[in-house]
């Protein structure tokens, strides 16, 4: 293409020079909310020492309100919204732009909130098969027409790695379990408390016991497609989450504002520590 706009970025191949601007990326970080994704990048600014305020960092996708996105040294933070919808479109958007920029070994980070299934709320997810509601490793994209099934496998060594940090942090618990993505967050994710509710108590603790002995460990809306794209687009690409409840307690989110702040920040903490270490900045 003579010009590439990234519309939902508002930024385009013409008007930007894409390389100056994204070419020494390597890690890029991905999370459902615009708020989270800004306070990550300050944190990270504050985390590697950068020049500057963390304050004054400037949200590169002022342009438009679809998502938002901010660059602090190698690292690249950006939201994309709720389901798999919205973090389709980001990512198309976000695999150009790391392509128009020529960057090179990038691994991509989703950080994120979920239900947990038969693990103490707090405890953080590093995924090992982003899974259906069938608890089956691919996702299924519908493409003139027809269905498409892509798979949903893991880099194995960055799961690990990410493993082996949260050892070294001692921190929070942090285990390597399938995630099971759904289209919904109510009855998707058998929950009895959205306004329609079709089935009893019985009948989804069976569904969870069964997601718990397919491996499943938690619950989100996004980890399916972002395993499929990177996978198919040869990006590496880990998703951590934490568990905000386990969902065989429960359904509502109960803790009190200042316990889900800091369970948000435990997966953002966790990937913080493995990029100072790839960088060298901690042994
Ligand atoms: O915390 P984030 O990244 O938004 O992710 C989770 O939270 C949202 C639902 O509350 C869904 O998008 C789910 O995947
Ligand atoms: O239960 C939960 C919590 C957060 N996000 C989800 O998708 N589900």
């Amino acid at each position: 293409m003579e010009e590439d706009i990234l519309y939902h970025f508002s930024l385009s191949t013409k008007t930007h020079n894409l390389p100056e601007m994204f070419g020494d990326t390597k890690f890029v970080c991905v999370g459902g909310s615009a708020n989270r994704m800004k306070a990550f990048a300050r944190f990270m600014h504050r985390q590697l020492n950068l020049p500057g305020l963390p304050e004054d960092i400037k949200d590169i996708c002022e342009g438009t309100d679809r998502y938002c996105m901010y660059k602090v040294g190698p690292v690249l933070s950006i939201s994309h919204g709720m389901g798999v919808p919205s973090i389709s479109i980001m990512l198309h958007e976000l695999i150009k732009l790391l392509y128009h920029a020529q960057c090179c070994d990038v691994v991509l980070f989703r950080l994120g909130t979920s239900g947990g299934v038969g693990l103490a709320p707090g405890t953080v997810v590093v995924t090992d098969k982003a899974v259906d509601y069938a608890f089956r490793p691919q996702f299924e994209q519908v493409v003139l027409g027809k269905v498409v099934t892509r798979s949903t496998e893991l880099d194995e060594g960055v799961a690990n790695e990410l493993l082996k940090c949260s050892d070294e942090l001692q921190t929070f618990p942090t285990v390597i379990g399938n995630t099971m993505c759904t289209d919904d967050f109510y009855e998707g994710q058998g929950r009895l408390d959205g306004a329609l509710c079709s089935f009893s108590h019985e009948e989804k603790l069976e569904y969870l016991r069964k997601a718990y002995e397919a491996g499943v460990r938690n619950i989100e809306m996004e980890s399916a497609v972002f395993a499929a794209m990177c996978r198919a687009c040869g990006v590496k690409a880990a998703v951590v989450c934490v568990a905000l409840l386990n969902r065989f307690e429960g359904d509502q989110v109960t803790s009190s504002h200042d316990v889900l702040v800091e369970y948000q920040q435990r997966p953002q903490v966790l990937v913080s520590h493995f990029i100072k270490k790839r960088l060298g900045l901690i042994p």
